[in-house]
């Protein structure tokens, strides 16, 4: 296998995917670089090596093709700034003016390609058939897009020399310029830097992680997070949950949660996987209180109630005080911590102190030592909020894709590379 830090770029075009999945505000802007300014490195090992780089991407879910609020045109003020090199751009990925950019680049130059989901072809699924499509039309219409689906992927494998997938959020899917396309290259096809310091910092956490090992789990629901967890509890010494999951547990046990957040339909689930990490003879760490209100915002009246116990009429919404130290504590013996998900409405000032509380103890944990890996989207925007991001030790550029990596799938993305 190719490794970017040996290869030779001199001369050499490679196309870059890249995931410059970021969020933008209503006037088009940038609002969190964390994906572009990770990809930086990858971009300036081509060009410092003597190589032109062709960067592709999505951008968001478009289904009906072009969509200028969905145009990678508006992220390349961002890419400018952080790469300190102007960014060339094709407004069509397909179109004749792509291929003559490309050609033409010289060592240095930059290219980006308009949004790849702009066609179909990308993610190989047909659009646009009605809703009373028979089988046979729809196995019909995929047999065409999967034919120009390979068109498409030739097009863009001719616009390079080499092939480096840096798109870890997206290593997920088996689509046009994340798989299919590094058959172009069999033997000018690498990770970047982005892809390979992921893989590491789970495949450090997940096999050989030093003891005691936490993985504090949030979010909004458990049915989302089943599979993680029952992985997780074949790996940790103890489990942390907080989040809005919280109250299937409780309910599922007896408890009283009020108006709180639940999933009465994983009831069963809760109970087995409570059962399995008895079993595997691992500590699950709940909020022993919850801060509620009647209603979610600012302004709302809030009580501190036992999780289990939670009146009528009033919702749990984050974790309590008694919750905030024990977490601490908790977190702050371990060597090894794992953060995927909020542990309240963090969203709301009013509900973030638990989410807070839980990121300063896991930098402390790490200035004292321990290694710490934070991903998933809200997480992530929580340390990025507190301004955390640089004092745990992996933050991840993943939120499906770490969560599959870590469930123990094959990524089509990492598998294409390999293979
Ligand atoms: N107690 C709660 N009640 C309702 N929603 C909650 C609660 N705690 C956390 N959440 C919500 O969970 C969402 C994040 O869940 P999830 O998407 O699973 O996290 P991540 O993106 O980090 O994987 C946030 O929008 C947060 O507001
Ligand atoms: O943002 C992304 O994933 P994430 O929301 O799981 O972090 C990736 O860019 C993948 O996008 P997709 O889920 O539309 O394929």
């Amino acid at each position: 296998m190719n490794s970017i830090d040996t290869y030779d770029f001199r001369g050499k075009r490679a196309i870059i995917r890249v995931d410059f999945n970021v969020p933008l505000n209503d006037k088009l802007e940038v609002t969190d670089d964390t994906r572009i300014r990770a990809a930086i490195p990858t971009i300036k090992k081509v060009l410092g090596g003597g190589g032109s780089v062709i960067l592709m991407s999505h951008l968001g879910r478009p289904k009906n093709g072009p969509d200028d609020k969905l145009s990678l045109r508006n992220i390349i003020p961002a890419i400018e700034s952080r790469l300190g090199v102007k960014v060339d751009f094709a407004p069509d990925c397909m179109g004749d003016e792509a291929a003559s950019k490309a050609a033409a680049l010289s060592p240095g130059q930059v290219l980006l390609l308009e949004n790849l989901r702009f066609y179909a072809e990308e993610e190989g699924k047909p659009r646009g058939l009605p809703d009373d499509a028979t089988d046979e039309q729809k196995a019909e219409a995929k047999k065409i897009i999967k034919e120009s689906q390979k068109k498409f992927t030739e097009k863009l494998a001719s616009y390079a020399d080499c092939y480096i997938n840096d798109a870890f959020g997206t290593a997920h899917r088996a689509h046009a310029s994340t798989a299919l396309i590094a058959d172009y290259f069999p033997k000018d096809k690498m990770f970047g830097y982005v892809m390979e310091g992921e893989l590491k910092a789970i495949n450090l956490v997940m096999e050989s992680p030093q003891r005691p090992f936490a993985a504090v789990i949030g979010g909004s629901k458990v049915s989302t997070k089943i599979e993680i967890i029952e992985r997780l509890i074949e790996k940790v010494d103890s489990l942390i949950i907080g989040g809005g999951m919280t109250f299937t547990f409780m309910a599922a046990r007896g408890g009283r949660i009020g108006n709180s957040i639940c999933e009465r339909d994983q009831f069963p689930v809760a109970l087995e996987i409570l059962h399995k990490a008895e079993s595997a003879g691992v500590e699950i760490v709940f909020a022993e209180d919850t801060l509620c209100a009647e209603t979610l915002g600012e302004d709302a009246e809030t009580r501190l109630y036992p999780s289990d116990d939670i009146p009528d009429g009033w919702g749990g919404f984050d974790i309590g005080e008694k919750a905030r130290a024990a977490f601490r504590d908790h977190i702050l013996r371990c060597k090894t911590i794992l953060w995927n998900g909020p542990v309240g409405v963090f969203e709301i000032e009013k509900f973030a102190a638990g989410t807070k509380a839980v990121a300063e103890a896991i930098a402390e944990a790490t200035a004292a030592g321990a290694y710490s890996l934070v991903g998933g989207g809200d997480s992530v925007a929580a340390v990025n909020k507190l301004g955390l991001a640089d004092k745990v030790s992996y933050v991840s550029t993943g939120g499906g894709a770490l969560l599959e990596y870590m469930e123990g799938r094959e990524l089509p993305g990492v598998a294409a590379i390999m293979k």
